[in-house]
């Protein structure tokens, strides 16, 4: 057999590739059946479930992001609330005569208005010249007669009862206010200073077994000092 001429192999070639460009062809013009515009249609409707999904993502993230401030400022107005009462008690604290520790308390009731306040001091018509603020003779320790300021302000009160109140001190109760406040049915009680001996101790012991709650308050820098 002679080899075939340069021209018909060329034409031969020039058939083949036109065959298999058809068949690429046909494939295409497969591609764009029914099947691959299901295809486009389901991207473009995944296309705008993602950007939906991302637009509710982002109202998500700013709706708890609102909650989270809203929370935020709620407990920083809390805060503030209870520094303005604590400043109150110390104020109150400041009319007792205890040269040693002077104690302020003030009671507040569900709507916040203040119903008694109290500072340490001898009872009614015991006389400081008589009794001494001492604590050196045991035969003539001020224990013996102060009247702390939670008593004083629990005594005071200007209503019928202190249930559901709040107190706030500027020192922590001793055992024998702790008892007096959880039969008044105070709701929680707010301190500034604490003191780590056996009244305050047994006070702790006896209030977290009554569940009546208390709570140490920071006072911001600076403010806490009260010129007068
Ligand atoms: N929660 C309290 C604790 C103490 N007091 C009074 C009682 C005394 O007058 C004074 C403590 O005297 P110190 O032992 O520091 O010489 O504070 C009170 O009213 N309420």
């Amino acid at each position: 057999m002679h080899p075939a001429p340069l021209a018909e192999k060329n034409e031969a070639k020039r058939k083949k590739s036109k065959a298999s460009g058809g068949r690429r062809h046909r494939l295409s013009s497969q591609s764009a059946s029914p099947d691959s515009e299901n295809l486009a249609k389901h991207c473009e409707k995944r296309e705008k479930l993602k950007k939906r999904c991302e637009a509710k993502d982002e109202k998500m993230t700013n709706t708890n992001q609102q909650l989270i401030d809203e929370d935020a400022r709620k407990a920083e107005n809390q805060l503030e609330k209870h520094q303005r009462f604590l400043r109150m008690a110390k104020v109150t604290s400041l009319r007792s005569k205890d040269p040693n520790t002077q104690v302020g308390c003030v009671i507040v009731d569900k709507e916040n208005c203040i119903v008694s306040v109290g500072y340490n001091g001898f009872p009614i018509g015991v006389d400081d010249d008589v009794f001494r603020w001492d604590k050196e003779d045991p035969e003539d320790n001020k224990h013996l007669y102060v009247v702390h300021a939670e008593m004083n302000a629990i005594i005071n009160k200007r209503c019928a009862t202190l249930h559901d109140c709040t107190v706030y001190v500027t020192l922590f109760p001793c055992n024998k206010c702790a008892q007096m406040l959880i039969q008044s049915r105070v709701k929680k009680v707010y301190f500034l200073e604490d003191r780590d001996e056996l009244p305050f101790r047994a006070s702790k012991k006896m209030l977290e077994h009554a569940k009546l709650p208390y709570e140490q308050i920071v006072m911001p820098r600076g403010k806490y000092v009260i010129e007068c």
